[in-house]
């Protein structure tokens, strides 16, 4: 059975005081309140994560996970600023973002880039998130389909089959980030279920079936029940309803 996950990027928020008093609200409320089937992954800056791994680790919580933004594509060395995969990975990171449109955007990350740190975080056993999605000039043209096809084709398809139970699928629609223009439940499927079928034609359809796909863009408690119900909807990657325990924690109890 393929999991159900939801997981808050916090992007660049909080500081760690606030970090760490946020990561324990959502720890409490989430033993509290849920029925522990959906796994939730907690992805704060990375000057947070040894930290919250300390939260989650003390309570023992094997239904909460520790996720980071990025990584380097780089193993080790003279690459001032960057962060590598050994380095998450040694503080207790279970899922590495790559593919961020934020990362895209603004730190001209290209399909070949992607596909290096893909390769980075699986090669030290962690759970990737593969961030894929159109702007809106792409969704207005109509090609939406064939531009998150290439995203995939180019970071994800050389990778060997068996790496793919390590791997999870977000899209996001950039003109949904942050802008309260959420993906309707039709268009986030549509997209969906074209992702796992690209997945099951490069691969097979048994694994294409376990991989989760998750939704990104402006979910909120009011619009997560609908998003989530839809086929091939596995859970979603949330911003900014993550910042706040009480929407991020019904956003999980939405999908469970
Ligand atoms: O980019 C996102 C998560 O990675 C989505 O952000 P918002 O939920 O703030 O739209």
């Amino acid at each position: 059975m393929r999991k159900k996950i939801v997981a808050g990027n916090w992007k660049m928020n909080t500081t760690l005081a606030e970090g760490q008093a946020l990561a324990s609200e959502i720890i409490h409320m989430v033993e509290d309140e849920t029925d522990r089937s959906v796994q939730v992954v907690l992805i704060p800056p990375f000057t947070h994560l040894y930290p919250i791994n300390k939260l989650i680790g003390s309570l023992r919580k094997k239904h909460i996970y520790l996720g980071a933004q990025d990584c380097s594509a780089h193993e080790k060395g003279a690459y001032t600023g960057e962060v590598s995969a050994a380095m998450l990975q040694s503080v207790g990171v279970d899922y590495v973002i790559v593919g961020h449109s934020e990362r895209r955007e603004y730190h001209a990350e290209n399909h070949a880039l992607l596909a290096q740190k893909a390769r980075r975080v699986l090669e030290h056993g962690m759970q990737l998130i593969f961030c894929c999605g159109e702007p809106l000039s792409v969704r207005e043209a109509g090609n939406y389909l064939e531009y998150v096809e290439a995203q995939l084709r180019e970071s994800l398809f050389e990778l060997e089959a068996d790496l793919w139970e390590h791997i999870v699928i977000a899209y996001e629609p950039v003109w949904a980030i942050g802008t309260g223009k959420t993906a309707t439940p039709e268009q986030a499927q549509e997209v969906h279920a074209y992702i796992r079928s690209l997945i099951a034609e490069r691969y097979d359809k048994a694994l294409a079936h376990e991989v989760s796909i998750l939704y990104g863009g402006s979910c909120k408690p009011e619009n997560a029940a609908e998003l989530f119900a839809q086929a091939d909807i596995d859970g979603g990657l949330i911003g900014g309803a993550s910042l706040k325990s009480r929407s991020f924690v019904d956003i999980i109890k939405a999908c469970q």
